[in-house]
């Protein structure tokens, strides 16, 4: 079966658990309750996905586990399910589970599922931390669902045990180990202190430097891949549009609508500023616009999400915020509408359509600079690599020497500078982009999750190690 849904397992020593040949095995094999599967026939999932047929009997059987398979591809239930099958009932004395994700929306978006799978199942509770729950008495918790800032603080204060931690998940873990956020996984990864833990990471891509990392927080994981390493799903069809200058995105853009597409669309700008000049300049135009950035507040970006998920909003126009982990259901197509920093970016991006095995579409726009910056041949062999017809001449094109797109000593993606998106067709760009130097600074959170909220009133007492060592004292 492996060597038919192009799985690899490696790291095993020949210890690897047969991949399931269905969801009712999970009864007879690991004693998953009627009531789990019967939820999961009324959600729809008949039959396991290649990822969830393995990934859940490693993790089942105690294993660690690094799993890569593609967007889309059902990697969330494959670490729920294990997780809501091995706690089994409500227990009071500290969080069992662990999940953490790179954005509130991913968070917030696994929390939903997990709720949806446990209502009336198991009693299992489970907590979203958020600004509002972060007072939460987490001892009565079993599942808890983080960003890596805000649980951090709240170790740093002491206001969480994960000591009895026994399934510590990181989803996107190649996000989460990318510099900025690897001291906070590091924090969680060493509060996870109970001998007995089983940590997992899954992605969807995992550059090697990142895994090499990702193993130094794992003691001997099984490394399952699904499909090729680091490339896109293969249900989505992919193409580039020449738009010459910045100044063509928009008439290509309103092209491509005129021409029909079918909502619900997603389109990726580069920054806040374009995200919002792009809703800006395609308001009226009688589409349903939908606008997410990191700027928003948590309610607005909420909003935005669920407005989307509803079918309120058709095109929604947001940065990378998005890119990672979203499910929407029946996105169409994806348009970059500014060519994505790097293949993961791009992955990602696209991967917000073509998911559970529908048929998607991404269109990527480049222009001359684009091409220029030599990022044109990376991105052409994903898709040549997914099996879609590339230009010889792109997975040639190096760029130009000088200029070239440079790489950041902290290994992030670095934004170019482009011209404003209504700048006149044939104006000099230079003219027009904004100058990087001269750019009025606004101060900026390292990470969005730094907008902690002060602590509450009531945790301003004692410490729970502080109570512990006076206890012991006494
Ligand atoms: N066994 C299944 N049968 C049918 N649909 C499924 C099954 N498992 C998952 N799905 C659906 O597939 C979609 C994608 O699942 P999920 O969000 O877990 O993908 P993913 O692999 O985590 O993607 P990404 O890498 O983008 O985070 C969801 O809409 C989910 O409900």
């Amino acid at each position: 079966m492996r060597k038919r849904l192009k799985m690899r397992v490696q790291g095993a020593d020949g210890a690897c658990p047969a991949p399931l040949q269905g969801f009712e095995e999970l009864h007879e094999r690991y004693k998953c309750g009627r009531r789990l599967l019967e939820r999961m026939r009324e959600a729809n999932f008949k039959e396991p996905t290649p990822i969830q047929r393995q990934a859940v009997p490693i993790l089942c059987s105690g294993s660690e586990l690094l799993a890569i398979a593609p967007t889309g591809s059902g990697k969330t239930l494959a670490f729920l399910l294990p997780i809501i099958m091995k706690l089994g009932t409500h227990e009071e004395g500290g969080a069992r589970a662990l999940l953490l994700a790179p954005t509130k929306e991913l968070a917030g978006q696994s929390a939903r599922i997990l709720r949806i799978l446990s209502r009336g199942v198991s009693g299992l509770k489970s907590c979203l931390l958020t600004k509002a729950t972060a007072g939460n008495d987490f001892s009565k918790v079993d599942i808890v669902v983080a960003t890596p800032m805000r649980l951090k603080i709240l170790l740093q204060h002491d206001k969480i045990d994960l000591s009895k931690v026994l399934y510590l998940v990181l989803d996107e873990a190649d996000k989460l180990f990318e510099m900025g956020f690897v001291e906070q996984i590091d924090a969680v990864v060493a509060a996870c202190d109970n001998k007995d833990v089983t940590r997992a990471l899954f992605s969807a891509t995992l550059p090697e430097k990142v895994e090499e990392l990702a193993r130094s927080v794992m003691a001997r994981p099984i490394r399952l891949t699904v499909g090729e390493r680091n490339s896109a799903s293969n249900t989505i069809s992919q193409r580039m549009v020449f738009c010459g200058h910045e100044a063509g995105k928009l008439l290509a853009l309103r092209q491509i609508i005129r021409e029909g597409i079918k909502p619900p669309v997603i389109i990726f700008t580069q920054s806040k500023e374009r995200a919002k000049h792009l809703a800006k300049e395609l308001t009226g135009d009688g589409l349903h616009i939908g606008l997410i950035h990191a700027e928003m507040s948590d309610s607005k970006r909420e909003e935005q999400v669920d407005r989307f998920r509803m079918g309120e909003t058709w095109v929604l126009i947001a940065t990378d915020l998005m890119a990672r982990g979203m499910d929407f259901v029946g996105v169409s197509t994806v348009i970059n509408f500014d060519f994505p920093g790097s293949p993961t970016s791009y992955i990602h991006r696209i991967g917000r359509s073509g998911r559970a095995g529908r048929p998607g579409a991404a269109i990527t726009f480049f222009t001359e600079e684009d091409a220029q910056r030599g990022d044109l041949k990376p991105i052409a062999n994903v898709m040549k690599n997914s099996g879609c017809e590339v230009p010889e001449w792109m997975l040639n094109h190096t760029g130009e020497k000088g200029l070239r797109r440079r790489k950041r000593k902290d290994g992030k993606e670095d934004n170019p500078r482009r011209a404003p998106l209504d700048m006149p067709m044939g104006a000099d760009p230079k003219v027009y982009a904004p100058d990087k130097k001269k750019r009025k600074k606004t101060p900026r959170k390292k990470n969005d999750d730094e907008a902690m909220p002060p602590l509450p009133k009531k945790w301003k007492g004692k410490s729970k190690s502080k109570e512990k060592k006076e206890k012991e004292k006494k």
